[in-house]
C-alpha cells in the first residue's frame, strides 16, 4: 500500500494521535511538511505517490492549495480543497448552511462599513461583528448599538485588506453559557462536547472547559445536515443552544479535538475516527 500522506506544518497532541493511531493499525505514512512542499506542474503523469492525504495544515492557504494540489495528481484529500474553500469562509459556509436549510443564527453581510452600519440596525442591536476568515473568536466583536457598531466599522474600514471591508454581522444569540462541538467523520458522528467560559466566546481555543455532551436527534441531524451542506469529510461543527434549539454557528476544517479528547477519555478516540475515515477515501 502506498503511504497516507499527513500534512502539517506543525505536530501537536492531535499529529501525535494521528500518527499513533495510523501505527496501530499498520497504515504506513508520510508525515508532509507543508512548508517544504512545492510541485511541478505538467508532471502529473507521474502519478500518485500517497494512497490518501489528511490534510492537517493550520495555515489556510497552505492547507487549501495542498489539498488542490494533491488532487489534481489523484491523490483523495481529506478535507477536499472545495471543503476547506468553503468552511474558511465564514459567508460561504453561511449561504451553503441557508441552502440547505440549516437552523442558523440571523445573518447578514454588507459589501462596505457603512452599509454594515444599516445592515446591523435592521438585524437589531446586540449583533456580533466577525471578519469572513480566521479563527479562535479573534476580531469578533459583539456590539451592542450603532456607535459601537460605527467604532468597530471604522476600524473595518482603515484595514488594507478588501476582505476585511465585507461586514459579516449575526444576531447575538442568549446562549447558556456554553458553546457545542460535534465531531463529524463523513456519515458518522463521532461525539459532542459543551465547551464553557466566561464572557461571550465559549469556543476551546479560548480557554473553554470541555465536558462530554449527549447526542441527541435534535443535535446530531443539524450536525450532520451541516457537515453535508458543505461537502463532507472530517469536520467540527459548532453549534450554540437557542431559545428553539440548537443553531450552527459554523464548520471548521482542521479539527482541533484536545480539549474533546480529554473530556471523553477512552470511550471515543477522535484519532482513530479521523484514520477510519481517511483509509475509506484512500
Ligand atoms: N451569533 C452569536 N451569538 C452568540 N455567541 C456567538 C455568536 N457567534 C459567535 N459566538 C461565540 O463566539 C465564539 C467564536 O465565534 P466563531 O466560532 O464564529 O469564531 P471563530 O473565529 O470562527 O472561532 P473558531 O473557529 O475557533 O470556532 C463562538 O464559539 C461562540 O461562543
Amino acid at each position: 500500500m502506498r503511504p497516507v500522506a499527513v500534512l502539517a506544518s506543525r505536530v501537536r497532541y492531535e499529529e501525535k494521535r494521528i500518527f499513533a493511531a495510523l501505527e496501530r493499525r499498520g497504515v504506513p505514512y508520510a508525515h508532509v511538511d507543508t512548508r517544504r512542499f512545492s510541485a511541478e506542474l505538467g508532471r502529473a503523469a507521474d502519478g500518485p505517490r500517497y494512497a490518501a492525504a489528511l490534510n492537517r495544515e493550520i495555515s489556510h492557504s497552505r492547507g487549501l492549495y495542498a489539498s488542490m494540489i494533491l488532487e489534481a495528481r489523484g491523490v483523495p484529500a481529506v478535507n477536499r480543497s472545495e471543503v476547506i474553500a468553503v468552511c474558511g469562509d465564514k459567508l460561504r459556509t453561511s449561504l451553503e448552511l441557508e441552502r440547505a436549510g440549516v437552523p442558523a443564527p440571523r445573518t447578514a453581510v454588507a459589501l462596505t462599513p457603512d452599509e454594515g452600519a444599516e445592515a446591523a440596525e435592521r438585524l437589531g442591536f446586540p449583533v456580533v461583528i466577525k471578519p469572513l476568515t480566521g479563527s479562535w473568536g479573534r476580531l469578533a466583536a459583539a456590539v451592542r448599538d450603532r456607535e459601537a457598531a460605527q467604532t468597530v466599522l471604522e476600524h473595518r474600514a482603515a484595514l488594507p485588506s478588501p476582505l476585511q471591508h465585507i461586514v459579516y454581522l449575526q444576531e447575538l444569540v442568549d446562549k447558556p453559557g456554553r458553546d457545542i462541538r460535534v465531531i463529524v467523520a463523513g456519515e458518522a458522528v463521532v461525539g459532542a462536547t459543551y465547551r464553557y467560559a466566561d464572557g461571550w466566546r465559549t469556543n476551546a481555543a479560548r480557554g473553554a472547559r470541555s465536558e462530554p455532551c449527549p447526542l441527541t436527534p435534535e443535535l446530531v441531524e443539524p450536525a450532520l445536515r451541516a457537515a453535508r451542506a458543505v461537502g463532507g469529510g472530517i469536520l467540527g461543527v459548532d453549534l450554540i443552544e437557542g431559545p428553539e434549539g440548537p443553531l450552527v454557528l459554523e464548520v471548521n476544517h482542521t479539527v482541533e479535538f484536545r480539549g474533546f479528547q480529554d473530556a471523553h477519555g477512552e470511550d471515543v478516540d477522535v484519532a482513530d475516527a479521523i484514520v477510519s475515515h481517511v483509509l475509506e477515501a484512500a
